[in-house]
């Protein structure tokens, strides 16, 4: 007799991911048919079915799949969405990430059916690369980003600022590459007093301008149209923030960070969120999972644990503090340097 094998490793680890992909694709799926618009009130799959214009079998098909996946609810054959759904899969909702979920699936999923060819061969000697200077191209961006900053992020980066010690005596911050200005937003709303200036560029700011207004705090946050790798960026902060965008700018971080300097208040603060890769290139775990298809492009727009840090020291700042941060799509590293 020869003993069938004793595996010491559980395979059900290889097969939740495959399954997760297949949620991902569903959910993915009814975004694109705005199924979950259909679901405030229970609903059965024939009406939701005739409304739509869509075959009743697969209909159900398919929310019996999300049903599954648990992004619906069902009861009596009716239909209803989840809590989840109904906050963030809702067309219409403040906190709708559905554009947000398009967006990211065609960002982090684009280069991975060439994966293999890619190993095999290397990136395209002339890669498609993005110019990520494209005003117009953050401008299409920044409702869905001003989404998935309502949907916490915003919130999330407001109390970290709010737990700095020089917060309360703050007058004037500057959201530096601020896209819809959701971060400035949630700043100057949890200061009594202080002031906001929301830099992107012009055609960004277009956007941001709208969004202001929405919250009502037009008295407290202005815009400003500039590129800050060209142009003056102001003066006279105590607060400079920068969310996730100097990382596109890793070739000329000095210039960048000597004009950020100059642009605080004495005892002012700088405070950069932003991936930043470390472990020898495999943490954190989600950011490293999410990037791969970039990552095989050969396009890398990551800092190294401590890059930044280094170079703010580099630029004058005379104290400089690192450390994780952990988001809903993963681990960011927080930066807070003092002038
Ligand atoms: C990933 S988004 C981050 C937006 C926002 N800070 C946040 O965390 O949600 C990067 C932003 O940097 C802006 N940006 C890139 N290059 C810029 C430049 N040279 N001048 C001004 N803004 C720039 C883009 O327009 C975009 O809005």
């Amino acid at each position: 007799m020869i003993k069938l094998p004793q595996p010491k490793t559980n395979s059900r680890d290889l097969f939740t991911p495959m399954l997760q992909a297949i949620i991902h694709r569903l959910i993915l799926g009814a975004v694109n048919l705005n199924i979950f618009d259909e679901l405030d009130e229970p609903v059965t799959a024939d009406e939701v079915a005739r409304k739509k214009g869509f075959h009743g079998g697969n209909t159900e098909a398919l929310l019996n799949c999300l049903c599954a996946a648990k992004m619906v609810t069902k009861k009596n054959r009716r239909f209803q969405n989840s809590p989840l759904a109904a906050e963030y899969l809702r067309c219409g909702k403040e906190t709708y990430l559905g554009g947000f979920l398009q967006r990211s699936h065609q960002v982090m999923l684009q280069y991975l059916d060439d994966m293999e060819e890619l190993v095999k061969n290397g990136p395209a000697s002339q890669p498609n690369r993005k110019n990520f200077s494209e005003g117009e191209f953050w401008a299409d961006y920044a409702e869905d980003m001003a989404a998935y900053a309502a949907s916490g992020q915003a919130r999330l980066i407001a109390e970290q600022v709010a737990g700095l010690p020089e917060f309360p005596k703050m007058k004037k911050m500057l959201d530096l590459g601020a896209g819809p200005g959701m971060m400035a937003l949630a700043i100057t709303q949890a200061h009594p007093d202080m002031k906001a200036v929301v830099l992107d560029q012009p055609e960004v700011v277009e956007v941001s301008a709208k969004i202001i207004e929405k919250y009502e705090m037009q008295d407290r946050v202005q815009t400003l149209g500039r590129d800050y790798c060209q142009e003056d960026i102001g003066e006279g902060y105590d607060l400079v923030l920068a969310s996730c965008t100097l990382n596109f700018f890793r070739d000329r971080m000095h210039r960048i960070l000597g004009k950020i300097y100059d642009s605080i208040n004495p005892g002012g603060v700088f405070v950069s969120f932003h991936d930043g890769i470390r472990a020898e290139g495999t943490e954190p775990n989600e950011l490293i999972i999410s990037m791969s298809s970039m990552l095989f492009s050969g396009e890398t727009y990551n800092f190294r644990e401590d890059e930044l840090a280094s170079a703010m020291l580099e630029a004058g700042f005379r104290s400089v503090r690192s450390r994780n941060f952990d988001t809903p799509m993963g681990e960011l590293e927080l930066v807070v340097a003092r002038k």
